[in-house]
């Protein structure tokens, strides 16, 4: 949370993106309140494969849960997310994408004047220290990454990792050889290929860049910044002018106690895609109808508030067990204690070794690449979304429109395929000794819609998140034909040269019907949460305006991912510091204006 020109403390991965461009100015103080711990000069946090230590570790990750997914076998789910300075930033796999530029494009057809390619590019660029590979790691990854594209002087370091997997490498080489194209610059608006993913590395200590390094610790003693961790924002006070809610500080706790800080400006809510919408709820911002049900005094009616949530869910991972003499680079050596304690002396004297491996291995597939059936999977899905469309917000059957063009565009992405070197299956044990490869299909732009509301006035209660999996049987499709496809990289040269079996699911999973059930039990969220706060016209179900304020309010703003109404083919993170960037634009330029 972050509030500009605060008044009084009585008492956040926000984006430290704005209090680092707001405070340039003296006269603008800022405070931010973070729920979770600094976690300054932490291993766990700086270590590029350090994220293995705070998966499902509370002192880092939020762990929410989902409710029972009706679409599959009410099983519940995990959704990871960073609790801590720098969030998520923190705790992420560290790739750095960028979207398609048709999905940035989108923002604008969806209500969303100057969201366009253009600009987000000149924001990205903001963001961005690309420090370029050598020569030779370019040439043997088919790099080029030309000059212009990329920002060079922002605060985010971005960098080739170190240790590049050579199960990435045979993977990129089969798809090749089945004809997917290998791009040489994957952060140019055109992301259909495979290519080996930049990361957020800072290649000359080997750390990782986050929200933290980039944006906060550089400026900490600007006397004009104030942080406090460990403070759970509860509901933003509000009064009313003439019809507009004006956010006038933030109700939180702190070391067990409640506290008030006032703004004489702006209220920035950055607090994800989860508990954002449940902040808002809990100040009386949402739908009247769900308000009112849990006793919430409603200060202003706004339905979409915690709908139209989209999950770029994913396939747990097809495991292949490699040879024994493949000499490919896997984590799985790092079970053994005794082994793993070597790799960590070889990072922390040398930073080298496997702590320094990332996922890298991307590839992104339309479905015309993924199913011959493609064609018709489309239409008759068409058909379906058609004869519901009256259960659906105009907001939503803007998006399927979208949604249906791009799925019809056989030069468009619908599914990412990620290598993932390791096992991650969820069925069969893992053997002592072996080492796996696993390639992981991934939803680009579901079609199924959730939401998350609160289900209790009391701010220490987490919403209810229905991410709504699978909920439309178009996702399921698209997910079982990315399935076969992964699964038939195997028998592809050089993939087939160095895997022994396929470990994970197997090969009794077969027919059609056991890989659905199958594919139904293994999903997984990618932490790409969004959509909760949609930026969309006000009669579209949407919460935020094209500048950022919340429809209906003088000076409340929300700036994370909650805000993108429609998923995007690539991960999120670049988004959201872009989007940050954007926000921090828009504050000065106002607050000068009134200068
Ligand atoms: C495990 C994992 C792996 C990922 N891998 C990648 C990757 O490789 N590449 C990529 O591009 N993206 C990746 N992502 C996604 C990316 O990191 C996120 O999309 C992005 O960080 C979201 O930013 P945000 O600001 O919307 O929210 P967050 O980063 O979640 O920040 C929200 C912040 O608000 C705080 N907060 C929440 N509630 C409150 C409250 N009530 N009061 C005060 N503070 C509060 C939280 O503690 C957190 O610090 C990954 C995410 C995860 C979780």
């Amino acid at each position: 949370m972050v509030f500009a020109n605060i008044r009084d403390i009585s008492g956040k991965q926000c984006h430290f993106v704005i209090i680092a461009r707001l405070t340039e100015d003296p006269s603008i103080t800022v405070a931010v309140l973070e729920a979770g711990p600094a976690h300054l000069e932490d291993p766990a946090i700086l270590t590029p494969t350090g994220f293995t230590g705070q998966l499902g570790n509370k002192e880092y990750d939020w762990m929410y849960q989902t409710v029972p997914q009706n679409h599959l076998d009410n099983l519940q789910y995990i959704i990871n997310s960073g609790r801590g300075l720098g969030g998520s930033s923190s705790m992420n796999f560290l790739a750095w994408t960028r979207p398609p530029r048709e999905d940035i494009d989108a923002l604008v057809a969806l209500g969303n004047p100057g969201w366009d390619w253009e600009s987000f590019i000149e924001y990205c660029k903001k963001s961005e220290r690309f420090v370029p590979g050598a020569p030779d790691v370019l040439a043997m990854h088919g790099q080029k990454y030309e000059q212009g594209t990329l920002g060079t002087q922002g605060p985010v370091t971005v960098s080739f990792p170190k240790l590049v997997s050579r199960g990435d490498i045979a993977l990129r080489s089969s798809l090749k050889s089945k004809g997917i194209p290998v791009l040489d610059n994957a952060l140019s608006g055109q992301v259909t290929g495979t290519w080996c993913s930049v990361a957020t590395i800072d290649p000359e200590t080997q750390t990782r860049s986050n929200s933290v390094t980039a944006y906060l610790l550089p400026h900490i003693d600007r006397p004009n910044l104030v942080v406090l961790t460990g403070a759970v924002a509860n509901s933003i006070i509000t009064t009313d002018s003439s019809g507009t809610v004006v956010g006038s500080g933030i109700a939180f706790t702190h070391d067990g106690a409640k506290h008030e800080v006032y703004a004489e400006r702006d209220i920035i809510l950055c607090a994800g895609a989860i508990q954002s919408p449940k902040i808002h709820e809990l100040s009386g911002i949402g739908d009247r109808r769900i308000l009112e049900r849990i006793g919430v005094d409603v200060r202003l009616d706004l339905p979409g508030v915690g709908n139209n949530l989209q999950e770029h869910i994913t396939y747990v991972g097809i495991s292949f067990e490699l040879k024994e003499d493949s000499g490919v680079e896997t984590w799985d050596p790092l079970r053994d204690p005794a082994f793993a304690a070597l790799e960590r002396e070889l990072y922390d004297q040398h930073k080298e070794g496997l702590f320094t491996m990332v996922p890298s291995g991307l590839t992104f597939l339309p479905l015309q690449i993924l199913s011959e059936n493609a064609a018709a999977i489309v239409e008759r899905h068409a058909k379906t979304l058609q004869e519901k469309a009256h259960l659906y917000t105009p907001g939503t059957l803007l998006q399927h429109e979208l949604q249906l063009e791009n799925l019809r565009n056989p030069q468009l992405p619908e599914c990412e395929l990620i290598a993932f070197p390791g096992f991650r299956g969820n069925l069969n044990e893992v053997q002592p000794g072996r080492r796996y490869f696993s390639i992981v299909p991934t939803l680009c732009h579901p079609f199924s819609r959730g939401s998350v509301h609160i289900a209790s006035s009391d701010p220490e209660k987490l919403p209810q998140i229905d991410p709504c999996y699978l909920q439309q049987d178009i996702d399921m499709d698209i997910m079982v034909e990315a399935f076969r496809f992964a699964r038939s990289l195997a028998n592809e040269e050089p993939l087939r040269e160095i895997i022994a079996k396929e470990a994970c699911p197997g090969e009794e999973i077969s027919s059609e019907e056991a890989i659905r059930e199958h594919v139904k039990r293994s999903c997984k969220s990618t932490w790409h949460t969004c959509g909760s706060l949609s930026m969309l016209p006000r009669e579209c179900g949407g919460v935020v305006d094209p500048q950022l304020k919340v429809w209906g309010t003088k000076n409340i703003r929300i700036a994370d991912l909650s805000i993108v109404p429609l998923q995007v083919a690539s991960h999120t993170q670049a988004l959201v510091y872009s989007i940050a960037e954007r926000a921090a634009d828009i504050l000065k330029s106002e607050i000068g204006s009134l200068l």
